[in-house]
């Protein structure tokens, strides 16, 4: 759990890159050291000020190109801001892209005791937790190979494995993780877990909106270098998708494609069929989700869309008019499709629906996620998404020798 102590504290942080502007090497050489004019500054972060308590879980999330890994690197001390202030306390581990941090020609035994050294290890320290780093990374094999000839899911095994042994105050950890193979990629998010209990502070970068809801207790959300959003997780997923959405319509725009921006879904509800919205789904329920939707220009061969997400953002049930057969017609003043689920078996929790207007062809036209939500009451039975009721039998002693 979050602290009040901050151990992460961001002022008025921007960065600047220079691009150069010319596109041949010619161009380069023949414009080499001359003035600014082929030069451009980029603004990667824009006046960022954060403060991040001990204990705290945040997920750095955002569109490609929004800063992320420019952010957790100044965070890291990896990168010096181009103004603005970074403060930190305790001892850092940072899983950042892969090839920092190791020396491609020395070995992954090599690598380990320079990792380590540079993480703040002394050699005793590093023999000592030599064999328990090898093993966490599961490549034993290989350790006395150059990392060079790593693949780069091994090269990620062993990083991750150092930096965890170190005895980390604050962990950095961007995309990486989502090169190893699941196995490990389950192992990684353990130990993370593990450290959360243990109240260390993690900064994780990820594009999986599901594991910032799971794993997170903050997120911040980018957008050109600039904090869109910070706050609750849940919240911050829904901002994203928001953006992602308007980015969509604007780029549909700016490529002269209206029809895009034509259609519209207007509003949707839910309810359990008998009863009234807001009161809670119970099993055996017929849910119904009412969604309007219109077109300004008219549409034909149309197809309206319902997805069922849990708190985490996984898809938990989705249909379609088109799965179901079901030809609507021209779609433009306001109309409305009901959806009714029937016999639904939801385990407890909170549920959100997401509502889309599609063209034929698959296209989305205009997605509203979490327009709708429905609670599912508690049960204490079991846990899930699934509502169903477990019989157990003890089945007694069992031969092992048979
Ligand atoms: N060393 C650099 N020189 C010039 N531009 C850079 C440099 N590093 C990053 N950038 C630019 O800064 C912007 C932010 O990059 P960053 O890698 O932080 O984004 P990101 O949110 O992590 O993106 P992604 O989701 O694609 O990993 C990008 O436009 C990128 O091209």
């Amino acid at each position: 759990m979050a602290s009040n102590v901050p151990v992460v504290r961001l002022e008025n942080v921007s960065k600047r890159f220079v691009i150069r502007k010319e596109k041949s090497l010619k161009e380069r050489i023949v414009n080499a050291g001359r003035s600014a004019k082929f030069k451009e500054d980029f603004w990667a972060l824009r006046d960022i000020s954060l403060e991040i308590n001990a204990g705290s879980s945040i997920g750095l999330i955002g569109p490609n190109g929004s800063g992320k890994s420019t952010l957790l690197k100044a965070i890291g001390g990896i990168i010096e801001p181009s103004t603005g202030k970074v403060e930190r306390r305790g001892r850092l581990a940072a899983l950042l892209e892969l090839g920092a941090g190791f020396h491609p020609d020395l070995t992954g035994r090599e690598n380990v005791y320079l990792n380590a050294s540079i993480l703040g290890l002394t050699t005793k320290q590093t023999d000592y937790y030599f064999d328990d780093i090898v093993d966490f990374s599961g490549i034993e094999n290989f350790i006395d190979t150059q990392v060079k000839f790593y693949s780069s899911g091994m090269y990620v095994r062993l990083a991750f494995a150092v930096a965890i042994h170190v005895d980390p105050d604050l962990l950095l950890v961007d995309e990486v993780l989502a090169v190893g193979d699941e196995a490990f990629q389950r192992k990684c998010l353990d130990k993370i877990r593990q450290f959360q209990s243990e109240g260390r502070t993690i900064i994780l970068v990820t594009h999986s909106l599901g594991q910032v809801t799971e794993m997170c207790d903050r997120a911040v959300l980018l957008s050109e270098g600039s904090v869109r959003f910070d706050g609750a997780p849940q919240r911050a997923t829904v901002e994203f998708r928001d953006l992602l959405e308007d980015r969509r319509l604007e780029d549909a725009a700016s490529h002269g494609d209206d029809s895009v921006d034509a259609g519209r879904v207007l509003s949707a509800s839910v309810r359990a069929e008998g009863r009234a919205e807001g009161d809670a789904i119970e099993p055996g329920d017929d849910l119904v989700i009412s969604a309007t939707f219109s077109h300004r220009d008219g549409l034909e061969r149309w197809v309206a869309a319902v997805q069922i997400d849990s708190v985490l953002g996984q898809a938990v049930y989705g249909t379609t008019t088109k799965r179901m057969k079901m030809s609507l017609p021209r779609l433009k003043d306001a109309r409305t499709i009901e959806f009714t689920i029937r016999d639904v078996h939801f385990g407890s929790g909170k549920y959100f629906v997401n509502v889309s207007l599609m063209a034929h062809d698959g296209t989305h036209l205009h997605d509203r996620p979490q327009i709708a939500s429905f609670d599912v009451p508690y049960y204490d039975l079991a846990a899930g998404t699934l509502f169903a009721v477990p019989e157990i039998a003890d089945i007694g002693v069992v031969d092992q020798a048979r």
